[in-house]
């Protein structure tokens, strides 16, 4: 059939005997184990949803910022165990530094507030969508990167700043058209561990380790995070303690075991009572076994996950008033969340929720005839200076071309033809409503 151009032959197909590229080995035309390419169709989920992480944190009056993807490896060296310190993706470079690809965005937030220092005035609401990566061996096979939106305000001690971004978060979902029946948050406080372990007298330089360890229940067997506390030095009778109150639900039993001056009863109590006033209540559920991986997390710790119960946390993020100052500076309060690229599109997808995103094209532009070429190209870049999206189309029969037009969803046909062109016209199909006329080129919009 003629109306198919030639086609190279589809990648991984060795070149022909006799072409004389025989001896071209035909290069790994995947991207590096763990990555990903983005080809157009992904490219525009892709946008969509990062227009949505944009178009939220423009609603809740957040700047953007961002940040070099490679940092000092000194930013991410932490001594509590977790996950993401034991994948990075460190090397040294030419210059001997040693430097990572960054496993997360948060601490090159507080960096870059530090570095910032007087000339920014407080509270900060900044925002980044930027690419996270963590060396894991491939033996389970999970990606070594996604794309991170994080929110994060710096400067604010109240809770009424990490009520601010779980409305983020809520608004995001509703965007989206995921319902709080779809997804829920469940919100908590560190400070509850921090409480139960002060009862137990364990020292506090364990808070941190022991929040890595817990926040493996629900991965690892309820035995196995036992066995780690009593190895980081927690006492059996301490990990009784801790495993009870973890699988509280409820602030009321949560007070009846710690007493009524926590502060982190004070705090959840505040949240939940903002929440009324916000009108997200349903979206959020006191859960005291969420305490997060991260080793910086001081307060309150927030995170989303589906109903059904499918799929890893769909977002998370917490307050870590104790950042900034480990890097040096004052004491500055902060809380701030990060949400993946790759878990919403899962759950996006198991709610038959992903939209429908072709291609669109206001107009394309064809010359008739060979020798028009030049002419049809003064009327794609007049239309183009006029901000339309023009797809000049040549060499091909024009059966091909509206079968083009309908694949790229092109609103207009513009054809160049030798008898209108002599006339000053070209001639305009509406594709939509298959409408045709002639038009003066001059007066072609
Ligand atoms: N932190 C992090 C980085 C990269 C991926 Br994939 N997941 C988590």
């Amino acid at each position: 059939r003629d109306d198919i151009d030639e086609v190279a032959e589809p990648p991984g197909v060795p070149p022909p005997p006799g072409s004389g590229r025989e001896t071209q080995q035909l290069i790994d035309v995947n991207p590096p184990r763990g990555t990903r390419d983005f080809p157009p169709e992904d490219m525009r989920l892709r946008n969509w949803l990062f227009q949505q992480f944009r178009e939220v944190s423009r609603i809740l009056s957040f700047e953007e910022v961002d940040f070099p993807v490679l940092e000092s490896e000194a930013l991410f060296i932490r001594k509590a165990g977790e996950e993401i310190t034991q994948q990075l993706y460190n090397f040294e470079d030419k210059g001997g530094r040693r430097v990572v690809l960054r496993p997360e965005i948060t601490p090159s937030l507080a960096r870059l507030v530090i570095k910032q220092g007087k000339s920014v005035s407080l509270p900060l609401k900044w925002f980044t969508i930027g690419q996270c990566w963590r060396y894991e061996r491939m033996t389970r096979g999970r990606r070594r990167e996604h794309y991170q939106w994080n929110m994060d305000i710096i400067g604010v001690s109240r809770v009424r700043a990490e009520a601010e971004l779980v409305n983020a978060i809520v608004l995001l979902f509703e965007r989206l058209g995921i319902t709080s029946s779809d997804v829920g948050i469940r919100v908590s406080s560190r400070k509850v561990l921090q409480a139960v372990l002060q009862m137990y007298a364990i020292p506090e330089r364990l808070f941190a380790e022991v929040c890595v360890i817990v926040d493996k229940l629900g991965k690892i067997t309820k035995e196995e995070v036992e066995k780690e506390l009593m190895s980081a030095g927690v006492t059996s009778e301490a990990v009784k303690g801790i495993v009870e109150v973890l699988s509280l639900t409820s602030l009321d039993k949560l007070e009846a075991v710690l007493g009524s001056d926590v502060e982190a009863i004070a705090d959840l109590k505040k949240l939940f009572s903002l929440a009324e006033h916000y009108g997200y209540s349903q979206w959020i559920t006191f859960d005291a076994s969420v305490v997060r991986g991260l080793a910086y997390y001081t307060g309150i710790v927030f995170e989303a996950f589906d109903r059904e119960g499918k799929l890893r946390a769909i977002c998370g993020g917490g307050r870590y008033d104790q950042l900034l100052s480990t890097f040096g500076s004052d004491d500055i309060p902060a809380c701030g969340f990060g949400f993946g690229d790759a878990v919403i599109v899962e759950l996006l997808k198991e709610k038959g929720l992903l939209p429908d995103l072709g291609r669109q094209v206001d107009d394309i532009v064809f010359p008739l005839d060979e020798e028009l070429e030049g002419q049809a190209s003064m009327v794609a870049s007049a239309l183009r200076r006029k901000g339309h999206s023009v797809d000049l189309v040549e060499d091909k029969r024009l059966k091909w071309v509206f079968k083009h037009a309908e694949r790229v969803n092109a609103s207009r046909l513009i054809l160049v033809g030798n008898s209108e062109w002599q006339r000053g016209m070209v001639r305009v199909k509406v594709l939509s409503t298959r409408e045709e006329y002639e038009t003066k080129i001059d007066e072609l919009n």
